[in-house]
């Protein structure tokens, strides 16, 4: 079994985070996490307060952008001037906040991560399984995607789901039917991918109720992006990377999110 717990796999010390967006939701749960497993924050950006003092110990090797995608660039930029990786959470990242992310990820490794859940990773490798075995039943399933999040959210539909929807038609296994979203409830969100069939439907459901998983999925990334080789990774890839052993010839330490 994996244990999944931030920590540093590499030498060079432990990796000294930057957040952006530190007082939203995403951001403040980032920073109280790394303070409940001793990782230092040693620079926050805030809309109203981008500190630019670089030096030392006060310089950070990875940045959390927990912002929103048009704030992107800007991060990029401060990240290439001062070396760290980058994670970028926000869902509403277009063409030009993908482009600067690829361009950063020829300096450093740059994480486009859509759900920063260990368990959303899981829903994820659900469909891709069931996309794969899709060919083999006596009918093809309809698939859509139903997400729910709180009327506090901005972007729809969201990145998760997404990206559920370009896993099932990566796979080959067509395109999904339709992306649905709703906002109301309880925090966090529901994704329910939905595999319909002549006289049943298959639903795969993952119900999250708190941000604490998303901030140790962040923190768990971080370290392992920390000094890293330059690279754009999607969070799907970053987690098959760190979870499964035989997906790549890249040495790994023992992983870490408790
Ligand atoms: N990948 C994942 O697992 C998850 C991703 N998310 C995504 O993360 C993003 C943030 O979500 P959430 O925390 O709920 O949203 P919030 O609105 O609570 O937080 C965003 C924060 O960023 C701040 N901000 C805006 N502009 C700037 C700027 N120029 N510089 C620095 N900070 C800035 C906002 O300030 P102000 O309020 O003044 O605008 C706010 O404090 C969303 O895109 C959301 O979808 C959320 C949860 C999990
Ligand atoms: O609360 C949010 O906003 C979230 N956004 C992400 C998305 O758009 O997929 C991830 C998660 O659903 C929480």
């Amino acid at each position: 079994m994996v244990t999944i717990t931030p920590q540093d796999h590499r030498s060079g010390g432990p990796p000294r985070l930057g957040v952006v967006g530190a007082a939203g939701r995403l951001g403040a749960r980032v920073v109280q996490e790394c303070d409940r497993h001793g990782l230092a924050v040693v620079w926050t950006a805030t809309r109203t307060s981008w500190p630019t003092r670089q030096d030392g110990d006060a310089v950070p090797t990875v940045v959390v952008d927990a912002s929103r995608g048009d704030v992107l660039p800007r991060t990029a930029d401060y990240c290439r001037s001062v070396g760290a990786a980058l994670l970028v959470c926000a869902s509403d990242i277009g063409p030009a906040q993908r482009r600067a992310a690829a361009d950063l990820s020829t300096e450093v490794p740059v994480v486009l991560a859509a759900n920063l859940s260990i368990v959303n990773w899981l829903q994820h490798q659900l469909v891709r399984t069931a996309a794969a075995l899709s060919a083999r039943l006596p009918e093809v399933p309809e698939t859509s995607v139903l997400e729910r999040h709180t009327t506090a959210k901005r972007d729809r539909p969201s990145a998760t789901a997404r990206s559920l929807a370009g896993v099932w038609e990566t796979a080959g296994a067509g395109r999904t039917h339709e992306i649905a979203s709703y906002r109301a409830g309880l925090p966090v969100s529901e994704h329910r991918f939905a595999l319909g069939f002549a006289h049943e439907t298959l639903t795969i459901i993952h119900d999250v109720r708190d941000l604490g998983p998303a901030a140790l999925g962040a923190l768990t990334a971080a370290t392992w992006i920390h000094r890293g080789a330059p690279r754009l990774w999607t969070g799907t890839e970053l987690f098959d990377e760190i979870l499964l052993p035989d997906s790549s010839a890249t040495p790994r330490g023992s992983a870490s999110v408790t």
